[in-house]
């Protein structure tokens, strides 16, 4: 595939949503690769901008700010990136965020706790998982899923499969006329 791939010139090729764990960072990263063309993950442009890592922006100013910085770098590379582009776990619970990507296409890369859980190793580097961490991860699988199935165009099940296989269904996915509509 080309630089062109995707539903416009104006727009990312494709957005990934999914919860901690699903690989939007590693996969996205993939797919970028092989279609030769920019990745870009909003949780790295919030960090820039706030200039500290986000588990220190989530101690320091607490998780409604890091959720406007979040609505505001979402908004940013919606509106400028022109290559793969992946989103934090929690992006899509902003109403604003899921109607944007309405004219996107998203890609939900789905995980279950048994996977997700092994991923991230519930450690601190996601600062939502450092209080109970199974329940935690439980309870945000359970309550999001809805929220990617509604901005979903593809959904991509991630358990048992490792990132260059997951790369490749979305890369199928993303060739298909149907799914770039
Ligand atoms: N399909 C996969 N199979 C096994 N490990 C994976 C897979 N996708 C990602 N990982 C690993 O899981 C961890 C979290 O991946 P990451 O890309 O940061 O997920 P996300 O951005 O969705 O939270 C990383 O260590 C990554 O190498
Ligand atoms: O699920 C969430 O609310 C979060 C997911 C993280 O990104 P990943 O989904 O890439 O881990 C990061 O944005 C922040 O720790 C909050
Ligand atoms: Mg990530």
């Amino acid at each position: 595939m080309t630089a062109e791939a995707g539903p416009g010139v104006d727009r990312p090729a494709c957005v990934l949503v999914g919860p901690p764990g699903a690989g939007k960072t590693t996969v996205g990263g993939l797919i970028a690769d092989a279609l030769r063309v920019p990745f870009l993950d909003t949780d790295a442009l919030i960090e820039r901008s706030a200039g500290k890592p986000i588990p220190e922006i989530f101690f320091d100013e607490g998780e409604d700010h890091f959720r406007v910085l979040e609505r505001a770098a979402v908004a940013e590379a919606l509106a400028g990136h022109r290559g793969v582009l992946a989103l934090g776990g929690g992006a899509v619970l902003a109403d604003d965020t899921r109607e944007l990507l309405m004219e996107h296409l998203v890609v939900y890369l789905s995980v279950e706790l048994a996977d997700a859980a092994k991923r991230v190793g519930l450690g601190a580097s996601r600062p939502l998982l450092a209080v109970n961490p199974r329940a935690t991860m439980r309870h945000l699988l359970d309550a999001r899923r809805p929220l990617y199935e509604e901005v979903a165009d593809v959904v991509v099940p991630t358990d048992g499969i490792d990132p260059e296989q997951v790369a490749e269904t979305v890369l199928l996915a993303l060739s298909d006329p149907e799914v770039r509509g």
